[in-house]
Formats: C-alpha cells, structure tokens, sequence
C-alpha cells in the first residue's frame, strides 16, 4: 500500500467520527454562517509570482517539523511577510493539523485561507467552508475522474476555489478536463515521498494558459521560486523552509521580493 493510500484510510476513518458527530445539515448550517469567501483566484493572478505559505507541523517525509502552539500567530507572520495564500494542514494523524487550526487562521489574517487536506467527499468540502476555507486541495491521484468533477463542481457551488493536485502530465490533462482553474504541480511523489523539482517544468507545458499554475514543494529559498518562475509557475507553495526557519516572515518577504522582480511580472 502506498503512503497516499495509507493516509487516505487514515483520513476515512477519522472523517467517519465526525460525520457521527456533526450530520450534513447541520455542517451545512455552519457553512451558510461562515464569513464570505474571499477572492483567492485574483489573489493568485499576480503580477509576479505569488506565495502560499503553509502551516505545516509534521509530515510522513519529515516526521515532527514545528510545535506551532499558535497558527493564527505563524499566519500573522505569514501575511505580514507578504503571502498572498494561507495553506493549512486540516490532516491530524500524519500532518497534526485540525479544523480548529483553519478556523482559528482565517480568523486571523486577510488574506485567503486554503484547506490542505486529503478530500475523498463532499461533506469534507462542507466542512472546508464552514470553518472559512477560500480554497480546498483536491489531488488528483486520490480520486476516480467522476469523483474528481463531481468535487471541482461542488466546491464551486459552495464558493470555494478549488486547487487541484497533480504529479504528471496524464494527472494534469485529468485536472484540466475536470475545469480546474487553479493547478497545482506538487514535486512531491504522495505514493513515494520523493522530491524532483523538476516534475514543475516537465508537467506545466501541459496546462493551458488561463490556468493558474502553482509549483508545489521542495522550495527551500528565493533560488527555488525563480526556477520555478522560469518554468512558468503563478505561485509557489511553500511549508517545511518557512515552518523550520527562525523568521517566517522574513523568509516569506525574501520570497515574495524575489517574485516580484520587474522579470518576472505578468499580465495574468
Ligand atoms: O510533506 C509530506 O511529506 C507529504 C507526504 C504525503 C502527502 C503530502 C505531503 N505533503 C503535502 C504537501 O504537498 C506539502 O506540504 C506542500 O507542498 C509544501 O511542501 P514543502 O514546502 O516541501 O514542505
């Protein structure tokens, strides 16, 4: 069994408890009371590259990164340092994120709030938006084609931006024929754990243009975001380096400094 498919089981089982706990209509109560969503596709338009910062504890390559007692607080940070997107890990046995913590972030900044996790069904979406989630990762190597639209089409309809995940050229043309808008590219092997920073240049030529392209994993500086910007990378997203380092903010203003070199500008 691969690590995805480990962690996919793990995400079933808890998400099963609290289905128990709160019934899809009530979910959806707390969603309809859930402040607006915020306009994270023209946040992610530019010019230049834009970051998404991570609030990320652990992960199944690294084991524990970061205590972060305070997401809000890292959040802050992120936001000051000029992140245009707040991902958070929602995942608990293997990136010891919750709920609690997206809540608490999006109550805290400005900026849009992305709920990073494994979704395999609609009520996860719910949940997305009821705690202030702008946008919901959906991977495409987790997901048959069908569940995949079903899920673009229904975060749309509840207002939140799907990004959606793909690790090569055959799961990208999978995320384009489901209509994402926003693509992510993630380095990241999720069946393998292992990091090639070069999938970003090998699997973008295969997303069309209007397309948002974000170059997921494995940047560790200024260095790696202007790869991927040569590449043709929107935005890069960014957990280990920001959550390991000293100065968050510092580390996410020398990104987005690097991004907005007058080269790199775009229209959108
Ligand atoms: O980070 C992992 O080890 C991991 C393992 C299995 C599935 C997902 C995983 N990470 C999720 C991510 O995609 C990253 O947190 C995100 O792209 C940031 O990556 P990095 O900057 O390399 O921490």
């Amino acid at each position: 069994m691969s690590v995805l498919d480990e962690i996919i089981d793990g995400v079933r089982a808890d998400l099963a408890e609290r289905q128990r706990e709160v019934p899809l209509g009530a979910l959806k109560d707390q969603a309809a009371a859930a402040p607006a969503p915020r306009d994270a596709l023209a946040a992610l338009r530019g010019p230049g590259v834009s970051v998404i910062a991570e609030v990320k504890r652990s992960s199944p390559s690294k084991g524990a990164l970061a205590a972060i007692a305070d997401p809000a607080a890292l959040a802050r940070d992120y936001e000051a340092g000029g992140a245009k997107v707040i991902s958070v890990l929602t995942e608990r046995r293997r990136f010891g994120g919750s709920l609690q913590d997206l809540a608490d972030v999006r109550a805290n900044v400005d900026v849009s709030v992305l709920r990073k996790d494994f979704i395999v069904t609609s009520y996860q979406l719910w949940e997305a938006r009821a705690h202030g989630a702008d946008m919901a990762l959906l991977i495409v190597a987790a997901l048959e084609q069908d569940a995949l639209v079903s899920l673009v089409e229904r975060a749309e309809s509840i207002g939140l931006l799907p990004l959606v995940e793909v690790h090569t050229e055959e799961e990208a043309a999978r995320a384009v024929d489901a209509g994402a808008k926003v693509i992510g590219v993630n380095a990241r092997d999720l069946r393998t754990l292992k990091v090639d920073r070069g999938v970003f240049a090998r699997v973008a030529p295969a997303i069309p243009k209007p397309v948002v392209k974000i170059a997921e994993s494995g940047v560790r500086g200024p260095h790696d975001l202007l790869a991927y910007a040569s590449s043709g990378a929107d935005a890069v997203l960014v957990g280990e380096s920001l959550v390991i380092g000293r100065d968050p903010r510092t580390a996410v203003a020398d990104l987005v400094a690097a991004g907005a070199h007058p080269a790199l500008r775009q229209s959108g």
